[in-house]
């Protein structure tokens, strides 16, 4: 497995009582597309804004390649940042504005080096339009070349595809992928798990500013594989049978009388038959089926706070 290139230890944010964000744990492997999911209000933007150093925690510690992110100078010039409104001035062009940032942060020869990174995000012919005149999805790409400045190891998106057209989803989505082939690490947050189960390679629901589900996008896509769920009284007996008499290999044991099978090609009649002749005490089969929807409303309950 690769390293951890961020840990987050038992962060909490309060806000005056309240903590939004609450003993929060986790770590972002380097090379990842982590995808930050929850309901509005559940503390996405907190976090991540702790993570991208703009606020401090009340309590609990961020480090980046084992090194801690208060006092580290080094932590903010290995960090990009889109997280609200980028800081874009709608009357220069996205050149001017790359330019601004580049002068920001003291780099010389920085023509060619805007020029390809307005390339990289898909701007190269349109440099010289005002940003005033971009769609949304212009601007989050502009948005992502500014954070891309400084060539930082991890990029945070804050709900980079919010407001976007569906062309303008897959073109940010494209683009997070072509990134992450370049080996920057990639935070990124949705409210829509559809959305991210299209990019993200590991994913942490939050819910109520707590970590409700910590999970790799191989387990995420196995909860909606159709399964049948099967319990019974004698599971190490049942499963060579199952085994040998109906060529079951796509299984995983869940505890010492459960099992879940994947594979498709069996009946629960089947099942039921070979089991029950074998003498083994069935305490119950049923498929199981789920959305990606129902998966993600199960941890969340019904959503988060309205914002209406
Ligand atoms: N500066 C602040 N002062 C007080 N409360 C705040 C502040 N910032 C955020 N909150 C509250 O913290 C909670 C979490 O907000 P946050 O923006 O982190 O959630 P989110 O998951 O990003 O939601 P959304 O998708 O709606 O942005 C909300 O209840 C919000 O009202």
């Amino acid at each position: 497995m690769s390293k951890a290139i961020i840990e987050v230890k038992q962060i909490t944010k309060h806000f005056k009582a309240k903590a939004v964000v609450d003993q929060v744990d986790f770590k972002v492997y380097e090379g990842e597309i982590f995808g930050l999911i929850g309901p509005n209000g559940a503390g996405k933007s907190t976090l991540l804004k702790m993570i991208g150093g703009l606020i401090f925690p009340s309590s609990g510690e961020i480090s980046l390649f084992n090194t801690k992110m208060r006092g580290n100078h080094a932590y903010f010039e290995r960090m990009g940042l889109l997280i609200e409104e980028p800081g874009i001035f709608p009357h220069y062009s996205a050149y001017k504005n790359l330019d601004l940032m580049a002068i920001s942060y003291g780099l010389t020869d920085r023509k060619k080096y805007i020029n390809e990174l307005l390339n990289l995000v898909g701007l190269g012919d349109v440099d010289r339009i005002k940003v005033k005149n971009f769609s949304m999805g212009m601007k989050q790409r502009l948005g992502i070349a500014i954070a891309l400045i400084g060539s930082p190891d991890v990029l945070i998106l804050d709900e980079p595809i919010n407001g976007l057209d569906p062309q303008g989803i897959s073109e940010i989505r494209k683009l997070i992928q072509e990134l992450n082939k370049k080996g920057i690490t990639i935070i990124i947050s949705s409210h829509i798990l559809e959305e991210l189960s299209k990019v993200a390679t590991r994913y942490v629901i939050l819910n109520h500013g707590k970590v409700v589900e910590n999970i790799s996008k191989k387990e995420l896509f196995l909860q909606f594989e159709e399964r049948v769920e099967l319990e019974v009284e004698e599971l190490k007996q049942a499963i060579p049978i199952l085994e040998r008499h109906l060529n079951i290999q796509k299984y995983k044991v869940m505890n010492e009388h459960s099992i879940y099978i994947y594979d498709n090609h069996v009946k629960n009649q089947q099942i039921i038959k070979i089991l029950t002749e074998n003498g083994i005490v069935i305490h119950s089969l049923t498929k199981h089926k789920q959305s990606l929807e129902d998966y993600f409303l199960k941890r969340t309950g019904s959503g988060g706070e309205s914002h209406d």
